[in-house]
């Protein structure tokens, strides 16, 4: 057998404070993140948000040590992947790919192409599929494949999601049960699982299998956990105008208390790894938002990063798909059909969605153009470089 490889794929953070700003910029750049009707548009709206953006976003990741830890746990996943596979008789070289940071995902190909991969395993580290997320890797690495024929000697194979293994289910139910075990009572407890939400449209009209996956991973993991204990799924991080999955965690934790929930443990559900969302807005925003809402007890689950059980079944996962190779990127369902990822924006005239959507993005605009106006004496131009 040639040369075997296993590209992570993940989304990135930023290092430190300096890199928010670029980092955001890399983010809404994304049409998997904010799709337009003129792609002449993208890098300057991704330029106005993540400008105006980055003061509050980095004052997030100050609070949790100024810059995400996505990085290096992301490294030692790899490594302990690494291991284990050697453990297993699987000599393989671990990559990681990340979506809009460094290490860039076009640097790990680099790298593949370097060391003569020839056998490459492409496993996203999150257990459900995105449209905004897998997805988006996938779509780049599908246009990288296109862009270099070189590539195509690579005999390689994807792994769309993977939250029904019993190996992830068994380690969260093992962190889950750690943590209920804490509490005084803890049939009492109630367990809250969040998960990072995502535009409803990408659900109603694109089609993304996302809520579907977490729906069903969380009844799986309750499953597997076998305990008593009520349970709520909610999502959290919304970002923008638009609708996104409900219930929303912040609304969910209050109305909760309200019913007299004392108790209450967090699952993050979509992330395998601790990031800003796990750190800064459910320990610290969430925490003070139940509290003050009148739990008591407010405990969260770490996330997985080099859970013992959880690695061992990535290994698992990577070593099947070596010996029966399935699916390549052109055959992911969602990347064989051209999905629009926000159909409310294709224009309609009258009183529509698409006109209220656009109405409100572009007075948004107009109204930070002057801001920024108003306190630099300068217009948005000046600030490009275009004047
Ligand atoms: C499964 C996980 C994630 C989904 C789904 C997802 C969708 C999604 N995210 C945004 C906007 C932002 N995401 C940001 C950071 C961020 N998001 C995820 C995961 C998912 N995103 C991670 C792991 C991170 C990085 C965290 C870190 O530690 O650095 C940010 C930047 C942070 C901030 O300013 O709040 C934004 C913005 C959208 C719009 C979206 C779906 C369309
Ligand atoms: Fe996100």
């Amino acid at each position: 057998m040639g040369r075997v490889g296993v590209l992570l794929l993940n989304l990135g953070g930023p290092d430190q404070l300096e890199d928010v700003r670029p980092f955001l910029f890399n983010l809404f750049s994304d049409p998997e993140i904010i799709r337009l009707p003129f792609t002449w548009l993208q890098k300057p709206l991704a330029w106005l948000i993540s400008t105006t953006r980055a003061r509050k976003s980095q004052e997030n990741y100050k609070m949790i040590g100024g810059g995400s830890p996505l990085r290096r746990i992301t490294e030692e996943q790899a490594q302990a992947l690494q291991a284990s596979l050697r453990q297993r008789g699987q000599d393989a070289q671990v990559y990681i790919g990340m979506r809009y940071w460094h290490p860039f995902t076009e640097e790990a190909i680099a790298r593949i192409k370097r060391d003569n991969i020839e056998r490459l395993v492409i496993l996203p580290l999150y257990p459900q599929f995105s449209i905004s997320t897998s997805g988006s890797s996938f779509r780049l690495l599908d246009r990288l494949w296109q862009e270099d024929p070189s590539l195509h000697r690579i005999d390689h194979t994807v792994i769309p999601s993977w939250y029904a293994r019993s190996g992830y289910r068994q380690a969260m139910a093992q962190l889950i049960a750690q943590e209920l075990d804490q509490f005084p009572e803890p049939d009492s407890v109630h367990i809250f699982f969040s998960a990072h939400g995502v535009p409803l449209s990408y659900v109603e009209e694109a089609g993304d299998p996302y809520q579907q996956e977490i729906e069903e991973c969380t009844a799986l993991i309750m499953q597997t956990l076998n305990r008593p204990n009520a349970y709520t799924l909610a999502y959290q991080s919304r970002v923008g105008p638009v609708e996104w999955l409900k219930p929303y965690t912040e609304e969910a934790i209050p109305e909760l208390a309200e019913q007299g929930v004392e108790n209450l443990l967090v699952v993050p559900i979509s992330f395998v790894s601790e990031h800003i969302e796990t750190l800064q807005e459910i320990d610290i925003e969430y925490r003070e938002l139940a509290e003050e809402a009148g739990i008591h007890h407010f405990q969260r689950v770490p996330a997985l990063n080099t859970h013992p059980v959880f690695i061992d079944d990535l290994a698992e996962m990577v070593v099947s798909a070596v010996n029966a190779p399935s699916l390549k990127l052109s055959e992911v369902p969602q990347m064989r059909k051209q999905v629009k990822m926000y159909p409310q924006e294709r224009w309609e005239w009258g009183m529509t969605t698409a006109a209220e959507v656009w109405n409100g993005r572009l007075a948004m605009i107009g109204f930070i153009a002057l801001l920024i106006e108003l306190i630099s004496g300068h217009g948005p131009l000046h600030f490009v470089g275009l004047l």
